[in-house]
């Protein structure tokens, strides 16, 4: 195509502010009103940033596959600033950086590769079984559910024994990870909410909003949990340096053999597992808990759902991840979760000026691509408000990275790194839940009265958590 060499279209913009007010509480939706206007390549100006957002999948593709190694720097939030982490993170260094490659491959080696997945397949599975007794035990009290705050603790533990064999939240305790779940919710808002500091560099140092100086709070306390794990793995056993006898074969034995080979610091590695934890645990309990409650209100999908399971399974037979492909009706839920729950991406900067959809794109423009915008646009999606898994069962849409309307974990060179490990725990999760409890609103909410309002972090969650009432499918019979 070629080039008019012009900027994108975009809002008219403020003196000074830019556009800033144009983002409003509810940035996905503001702009994805604003590109119906303007098109699917829109450019915004965010104080002194220049910004360009992506809304359909046709200029999606030529940002993540044919510019992608243009496209792939990120624009790095102030607040991620804090104790370096910019220079240490698998998220926000380059992925041209050496660190950057070292983070990676100990990553895609020790915890996402297929061979890995496949033999921490049990670990996962007893935790979902840890999942399903603590249910058993709630319904067997006639207690309410928090159902988002229960997978979160599920998903902690998968996480947190892949990193450091040990589990960081207990299904006995009520609140057991509640604090935990608080504040990474706390850490993700400041992550995807718009930050003066950001938009207006020279006011760094002032900090306006505060944000850098809550991050610096919260990288603490996780810092610390981290500090005592490793503390206790390399306490010395009689000889000076020497691993203690508590070896977990785990992420955390690969990344300090890497500091043994001085290919790591222990700041990299406290960086590292912060984001996997914070990555891990922000997004597979926010999907598990917007797609019960879309069943919930469907009670009809939720019976062709399990009805899918018993047939692929009997009633006996626990889910497990290698059902998965046999599960179209739940991997369409998935499908369906994603295109109506995804805000955006993490920003992605441009490292020159390039050509996009025919505009000229300067140098270090931040590209913000609106999978929200892209999962509600009628000319692609029929009907798009609506919750229709079906429509999935006649189309070949794969969410990994392949098909440019519906790309939840990215595509390109930043793809979610645990894009496997999320597809594997979210249909094994959702499909055990299912296949194992009958499900009621709590609170006298019922289908039609449903709050399915969101609210944004780096993930769109749901602003009022679901409470629901669980009742063993085996008791009734
Ligand atoms: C349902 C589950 C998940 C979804 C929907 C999801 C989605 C995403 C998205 C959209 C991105 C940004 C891509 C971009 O900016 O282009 C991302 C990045 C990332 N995700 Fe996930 N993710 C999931 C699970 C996980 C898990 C389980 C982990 C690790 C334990 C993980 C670790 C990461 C990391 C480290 C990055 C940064 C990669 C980079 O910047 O190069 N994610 N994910």
């Amino acid at each position: 195509r070629q080039s008019n060499r012009g900027l994108p279209p975009g809002p008219r913009s403020l003196p000074l502010l830019g556009n800033i007010l144009d983002l409003g509480t509810k940035p996905h939706r503001a702009l994805t009103e604003l590109a119906r206007k303007h098109g699917p390549v829109m450019t915004l100006k965010l104080g002194a940033v220049a910004a360009v957002v992506v809304s359909s999948s046709e200029a999606v593709r030529e940002v993540l596959q044919k510019n992608d190694h243009i496209l792939s720097s990120r624009a790095t939030p102030d607040v991620m600033r804090v104790r370096d982490h910019y220079k240490h993170s698998i998220v926000w260094l380059s992925t041209t950086s050496p660190k950057s490659k070292v983070l990676r491959k100990a990553c895609s080696v020790q915890m996402f590769s297929r061979q890995k997945l496949d033999r921490t397949e049990t670990l996962r599975r007893s935790k979902v079984d840890e999942l399903l007794d603590c249910l058993h035990v709630s319904s067997i009290r006639g207690q309410e559910v928090d159902i988002g705050q229960a997978v979160f603790r599920t998903v902690l533990n998968m996480i947190s024994n892949t990193l450091f064999s040990i589990d960081l939240a207990r299904h006995d305790h009520e609140d057991s990870g509640l604090e935990l779940k608080e504040l990474l919710w706390e850490m993700v808002k400041d992550v995807g909410s718009p930050n003066i500091s950001d938009f207006f560099p020279v006011l760094r140092w002032i900090d306006p909003q505060g944000a850098r100086r809550r991050m610096d709070a919260y990288f603490g306390k996780l810092f610390a949990v981290f500090d005592r794990i490793i503390d206790e793995r390399t306490r010395f056993g009689g000889l000076e340096g020497s691993r203690s006898s508590t070896r977990g074969d785990d992420m955390l034995d690969t990344l300090l053999d890497l500091i043994d080979s001085s290919e790591l610091s222990r700041e990299d590695i406290n960086s590292l597992l912060l984001d996997l934890v914070v990555a891990g645990v922000d997004t597979t309990p926010t999907a598990v808990e917007w797609a019960m409650a879309e069943l919930l209100r469907h009670p009809e999908k939720m019976a062709k759902a399990r009805a899918e399971i018993e047939q692929a399974l009997g009633m006996d037979t626990k889910v497990r991840e290698s059902d998965i492909p046999r599960l179209h009706y739940l991997q369409a839920i998935v499908k369906e979760i994603a295109r109506l729950y995804s805000p955006f991406l993490l920003p992605h900067k441009a490292d020159t000026e390039v050509d996009l959809c025919g505009f000229k794109i300067p140098k270090n423009t931040q590209i913000m691509v609106n999978m929200w915008a892209m999962g509600r646009d009628s000319s692609v999606w029929q009907d798009p408000d609506r919750f229709e898994p079906e429509r999935f069962l006649d189309i070949e849409v794969d969410i990994r990275g392949t098909d440019f309307e519906l790309i939840p974990f990215g595509a390109g060179r930043r793809t979610c790194p645990g894009m496997l490990l999320g597809y594997r725990m979210l249909h094994l999760i959702l499909g055990s839940l299912i296949q194992s409890f009958d499900w009621e609103l709590a609170n006298g909410e019922t289908p039609k009265t449903m709050d399915m309002s969101e609210k944004l972090g780096v993930t769109l969650n749901k602003a009022k958590p679901l409470y629901v009432i669980a009742t063993p499918i085996k008791l009734q019979h």
